[in-house]
């Protein structure tokens, strides 16, 4: 018997595939046949770069550019529907998981967000791995529905390529029964890029706080070497010493970088909340008894405006040696 399809939802802007969309491949591989999900326009450039990520067969649905998410999760049902998947996959971004909340409420689907893994039980089933309360509990949840919706944290795997060799078959669908039309977009801002990874989604953060005292060059010099993006603290962004969009933590961003470095940053328990998942943390801070040290795997007990500077050097030597 062959297996139903896993889909995966490509998040592309303006048809530029988004990092975490190859990560989202990778995974569903290890649970079946995967099949892509593309919603808006720009597919044809992004064909080859599907096919190296082992897309066979990709479900498009030229929706407009400023869509809601109740159109987007419509798509995605109907999809579902008239596919025979049985998985949907998206990156847990802020947006998506509501798309991935609605998706599940129209297809009758189990829905889990935030997942840090997947895999199959014995008897097929997914079972979702999942880190709750600031990453000091892990929870492995089954999901008993034959439909599973998964919205998947960023960095959950590392993206691995799997060409097919081929170009991908593109099967396009029209929306069937758009949802009425309660909300509609007004107007859209595109934040200028800093040229660095978005917070989210980026493999290597380094965040600075209270101990950069409003002084972000080593912090963003580090981030710029390691190709990682810059974070902070509350104290720094309500200090108006960088944008809030960097703020991580309970009333800021979660992110699960494969890499955290946190400069002049104590480490208080609303900050952890959203950085504990991160893979490798490292701390440098001036007073040994920082909280920071206690999760941390590696620790600078160092003044930052010296230690973040001397790191970027001998980074910057390694990769010259390496070239
Ligand atoms: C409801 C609520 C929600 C909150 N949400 C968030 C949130 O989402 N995110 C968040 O970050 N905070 C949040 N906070 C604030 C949080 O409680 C802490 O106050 C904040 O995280 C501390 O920031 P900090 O580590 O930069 O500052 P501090 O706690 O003041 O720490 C500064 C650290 O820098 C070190 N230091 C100083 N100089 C140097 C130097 N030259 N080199 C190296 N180290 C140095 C010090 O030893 C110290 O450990 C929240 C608070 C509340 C009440």
């Amino acid at each position: 018997m062959t297996q139903p399809a896993v889909l995966a939802l490509v998040d592309h802007h303006d048809g530029v595939v988004r990092a975490p969309a190859f990560e989202l491949l990778t995974l569903a591989r290890s649970l079946g046949p995967v099949e892509a999900v593309w919603l808006g326009s720009g597919l044809a450039d992004a064909l080859d770069l599907l096919a190296e990520h082992g897309v066979s067969t990709v479900h498009q649905v030229d929706l407009e550019a400023d869509v809601t998410v109740a159109t987007s999760a419509r798509a995605l049902a109907e999809i579902m529907v008239e596919s025979g998947a049985t998985t949907v996959l998206l990156s847990s971004t802020f947006e998506n998981k509501e798309v991935a909340a609605l998706t599940a409420h129209e297809t009758g689907a189990g829905l889990s967000v935030d997942a840090a893994g997947l895999e199959r039980s014995g008897e097929g089933r997914l079972v979702v791995h999942q880190q709750a309360f600031a990453a000091t509990w892990t929870l492995q949840v089954e999901i008993t529905t034959p439909r599973a919706v998964v919205a998947v944290k960023p960095n959950a795997v590392p993206a691995e390529a799997e060409p097919t060799g081929q170009a991908p078959q593109v099967v396009v669908h029209a929306l069937v029964s758009p949802p009425a039309a309660r909300t509609r977009v007004v107007e859209r801002t595109v934040r200028p890029s800093s040229g660095r990874p978005e917070l989210g989604e980026a493999q290597v953060v380094v965040a600075g706080g209270r101990g950069t005292e409003g002084d972000f060059s080593a912090v963003e010099e580090l981030a710029e070497v390691l190709g990682g993006a810059v974070g902070a603290t509350r104290v720094a962004t309500d200090e108006g010493w960088i944008g809030h969009e960097t703020q991580i933590g309970q009333t800021g961003v979660t992110i699960s970088p494969r890499l955290y470095v946190g400069a002049g940053v104590s480490g208080a328990v609303h900050h952890r909340g959203g950085m504990q998942s991160s893979g490798t943390i490292v701390a440098v801070n001036a007073d040994p008894e920082a909280p920071i040290f206690e999760i941390a795997d590696f620790g600078v007990v160092g003044d930052l405006f010296s230690v973040l500077p001397q790191a970027a050097a001998e980074l910057r030597r390694l990769k010259a040696e390496q070239a």
